[in-house]
């Protein structure tokens, strides 16, 4: 049975160089997968494959049975650093994301301020980048990632440039944003506690060529609050994934 996502024999070589693969992979409808792995093992070409920015070399990948074949509106990307526009409020930035839709202007200002309510911003519209926290910027560009309603949202290191707090408050609102809206998000992040603490299943790839290497299921209820990282079944994970990752390519 194929998932909403399905990753079907995919691989990347820049020129003589393989990067990724050959990888299959399924995500179910309003599942959560993270993807960790060593630097350059290919995780962000696997993602970018996946949006449609990148072509794969060989392989496919269908979205509820279609082929990609570039971006889409199915599909919305959130990457590291924060890459709003300087020049354009926190509501402007939003509002830019649905330009393509149909609906009146009044319209699209309702949709990017209900989408800043959503991940906490209320108040917050008139501000612009340059005002606004790393934290609150990377909010804004879940906001503006979420604001046409894709069913799938990728996620390349999204919190990477954010301190340890503030990337602890991020996962408890992008798992919260989750859980309400039912969308399918894979993550890749080096932060294998951020893995486990947002995540229904953990890949885990091999170095170059990224192969997959583990696919965990993560044996935690939902929702999930902080104290579980002390939690046996999470320590007992977070060993296996820390090994896997470090364990040689030949393994
Ligand atoms: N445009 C490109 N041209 C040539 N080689 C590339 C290109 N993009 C990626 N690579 C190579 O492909 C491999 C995988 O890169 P990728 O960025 O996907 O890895 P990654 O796992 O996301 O790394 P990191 O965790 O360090 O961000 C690397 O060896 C990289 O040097």
């Amino acid at each position: 049975m194929n998932g909403l996502v399905h990753v079907d024999a995919l691989s990347k070589s820049f020129g003589d160089v393989q990067a990724l693969g050959p990888i299959d992979l399924d995500l179910r409808g309003n599942e959560f997968v993270s993807v960790v792995g060593a630097s350059g093992c290919g995780k962000s070409t696997l993602l970018s494959i996946i949006a449609g920015l990148t072509d794969a070399t060989a392989g496919e990948v269908l979205i509820a049975g279609d082929p990609v074949d570039g971006p889409g509106r199915d599909r919305g990307v959130v990457f590291q650093g924060f890459t709003l526009f300087p020049w354009l409020t926190a509501l402007g930035n939003v509002e830019f994301a649905l330009q393509g839709e149909k609906s009146s202007k009044r319209e699209r200002t309702a949709q990017a301020r209900e989408h800043l309510a959503l991940v906490g911003l209320d108040g917050f519209d008139d501000h612009y980048p340059s005002q606004l926290s790393g934290g609150m910027q990377q909010r804004v560009a879940i906001a503006r990632s979420l604001s046409y309603r894709p069913r799938i949202l990728l996620m390349d290191e999204p919190f990477g440039a954010l301190d340890a707090l503030t990337r602890r408050d991020m996962q408890a609102l992008l798992t919260h944003v989750w859980e309400q809206h039912k969308l399918t998000v894979l993550m890749i992040t080096h932060d294998i506690e951020e893995a486990i603490f947002t995540s229904d299943r953990v890949v885990v790839m091999t170095p170059r060529p990224g192969r997959i290497r583990a696919d965990l299921a993560v044996p935690l209820e939902r929702p999930r609050v902080s104290g579980m990282t002390e939690a046996p079944e999470f320590r007992e994970l977070f060993a296996q994934i820390l090994e896997l990752v470090h364990e040689k390519a030949a393994a």
